[in-house]
């Protein structure tokens, strides 16, 4: 069990709402959507009510200093069948770059492959207790996209299991392009953290407000999203 699912959760019921995506960039076609995810008729593209008008208010920080700028969505709600699917198809990646199968495994062996794809995925967990942070609703994963409408270069892409993650990964850095990268993930979190939304330690584009994880990060006793299944 990670530390943030110890974070008790009293649900406020507020609503999951649809994205208005005419108002910010979208990943297109969604990514876990192109690799088969299993959505049953559900999009990715819903946030609480309150997570959404945070989000529009960091847009709207982003574009005082970036006119022209807009968040791109990459993903927003998740359901738990999706969060498995996504785990799994993680877990064969990392199998494939080790040039491996399940079988030549040991238990030990496969319990490490599993450790480090829960360092960057939650567990899929159906406890009410301990849910999936996107299955809450809460959490966004998101980039920028600057006046011409490309997607800004944040140094590694968006799902990558490797330090380059890690939000601070190129902040020592004394090459001026990966200075860049370090400012551009500093510039994401400025926004978002101005809109109180928390970032994940361990990836750059990870953001959530009022669910466990950001209840554990900002030092609250309870969260108030709970699972939405
Ligand atoms: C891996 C990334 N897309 C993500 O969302 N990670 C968090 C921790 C999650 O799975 O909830
Ligand atoms: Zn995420």
């Amino acid at each position: 069990m990670k530390p943030y699912q110890q974070i008790q959760i009293t649900e406020c019921g507020e609503p999951l709402v649809e994205i208005p995506l005419e108002k910010f960039a979208v990943e297109s076609p969604h990514p876990y959507q192109l690799l088969g995810a299993p959505y049953q008729g559900r999009s990715p593209y819903h946030l609480r009510q309150g997570v959404l008008n945070r989000l529009l208010q960091a847009q709207t920080y982003l574009q005082q200093s970036h006119p022209q700028w807009r968040i791109q969505i990459f993903d927003a709600y998740r359901p738990i069948a999706v969060q498995r699917f996504m785990v799994d198809y993680a877990f064969s990646l990392v199998l494939q770059a080790e040039g491996l199968t399940v079988e030549q495994l040991s238990p030990d062996r496969q319990q490490a492959l599993w450790q480090q794809v829960y360092q960057i995925w939650a567990i899929p967990s159906t406890d009410p207790k301990t849910p999936p942070p996107h299955s809450t609703g809460a959490a966004v994963d998101i980039t920028l996209v600057d006046a011409a409408g490309m997607t800004v270069n944040m140094g590694s892409p968006i799902d990558e299991m490797s330090a380059r993650s890690q939000p601070d990964y190129f902040a020592n850095s004394a090459d001026p392009v990966e200075q860049e990268y370090h400012e551009r993930r500093q510039l994401l979190q400025d926004i978002m953290l101005k809109a109180e939304f928390t970032r994940h330690p361990g990836e750059w584009w990870h953001f959530s407000f009022g669910d466990q994880m950001w209840a554990w990060l900002s030092d609250r006793p309870v969260a108030q999203y709970g699972g939405i299944v």
